[in-house]
């Protein structure tokens, strides 16, 4: 089967000249979660725009379940659902109304038992009759997914659905988000929230200047978390690592003062107890022992920083 979006090369210039897409290539399979991390003005919007056919884009090729973006946009257009970062309704119109709408603007045939269902699984249903204005900031951004979805899309993106809105309701967001994965729907999330990529994501995207450093499955990320550093630090700074402890590939940073060790926590020997034994045998003194953890936000924070160097 050919991926439900198939982006490459992708490059975005705007009037202005400024180019943020930078030859993005990324391949989606059907039925998975994919998060796209990246500081403000990374270019995860124009990413978002351009697969939407909202901006065009300067050069590469976009395909949607096969489809070409530009020679068959409306085949490629209707397979896509896009919930935008901002809240876009018309408040005086009732949600029922406002989705149906939004399914004819593509074409599509009335389908109240497809609304109905919509509805139902965004828990939207009891308030169908309502006015947008009578709705909390958490059910309009439902109503904004069942926009989306009211032309039954197979890819579904959503541009920093949980910016702003408190853990409750985050949390809430994720449930709909697996629910709509269980129904075979493709989702393509953008976020500023690392926990958010942890908690959802079957794979991360890192995304920095336009530049797509690194695409992930999360499993094989958390391995890499499975990382962690236990510093010793000694009362007095070293000329070298001594010999006797060369088997441990030691670093010595903070000025001599500190040895750190790198160790797998899933491992069944972590090496602990034996380096802090070679340690003291070697006549070293210690003044204290920390370990610290390598997360999905190292990982980030490391990627975007190099990046930053690497551009200057
Ligand atoms: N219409 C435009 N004209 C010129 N530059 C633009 C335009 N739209 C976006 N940009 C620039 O392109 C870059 C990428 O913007 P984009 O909105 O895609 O970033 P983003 O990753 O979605 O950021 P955020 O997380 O803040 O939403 C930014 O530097 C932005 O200023």
């Amino acid at each position: 089967m050919p991926p439900i979006l198939d982006i490459s090369e992708l490059r975005k210039s705007y009037s202005d000249g400024f180019e943020a897409l930078k030859g993005v290539s990324l391949q989606i399979e059907a039925g998975e979660i994919i998060a796209l991390l990246g500081p403000n003005g990374a270019g995860k919007t124009t990413l978002i725009s351009t697969v939407c056919g909202i901006t065009t884009a300067t050069s590469g090729t976009v395909a949607v379940g096969g489809y070409d973006i530009i020679r068959d946009f409306r085949a490629a257009r209707s397979m896509i659902g896009l919930v935008p970062q901002e809240i876009n309704l018309e408040p005086f119109e009732k949600v029922i109304n406002t989705v149906r709408f939004s399914r004819g603007l593509f074409g599509r045939a009335p389908d109240d038992a497809a609304l109905e269902r919509i509805l139902r699984q965004l828990s939207l249903w009891d308030k169908r009759n309502n006015q947008i204005r009578e709705l909390s900031g958490g059910m309009k951004r439902r109503v904004l997914i069942a926009k989306a979805l009211s032309h039954e899309p197979r890819l579904l993106f959503l541009d920093e659905p949980t910016a702003g809105v408190d853990v409750e309701l985050r949390k809430d967001m994720w449930e709909i988000v697996e629910g709509l994965k269980a129904d075979g729907v493709t989702i393509v999330l953008t976020t500023h929230y690392i926990e958010e990529a942890e908690a959802i994501a079957d794979r991360v995207g890192v995304i920095a200047k336009g530049e797509l450093l690194l695409v992930e499955d999360k499993e094989s990320l958390m391995a890499r978390m499975g990382q962690k550093q236990l510093d010793v630090q000694l009362s007095e700074p070293l000329a070298d690592v001594p010999k006797a402890l060369h088997k441990y590939n030691l670093t010595l940073c903070d000025n001599n003062r500190t040895l750190t060790y790198s160790y797998d926590t899933r491992a069944e020997r972590t090496g602990i107890t034996k380096l802090l034994s070679d340690v003291s045998a070697a006549g070293l003194v210690l003044r204290d022992v920390v370990t610290r953890q390598s997360s999905l936000e190292d990982i980030f924070v490391g990627l975007v920083h190099d990046d930053k160097e690497g551009a200057q």
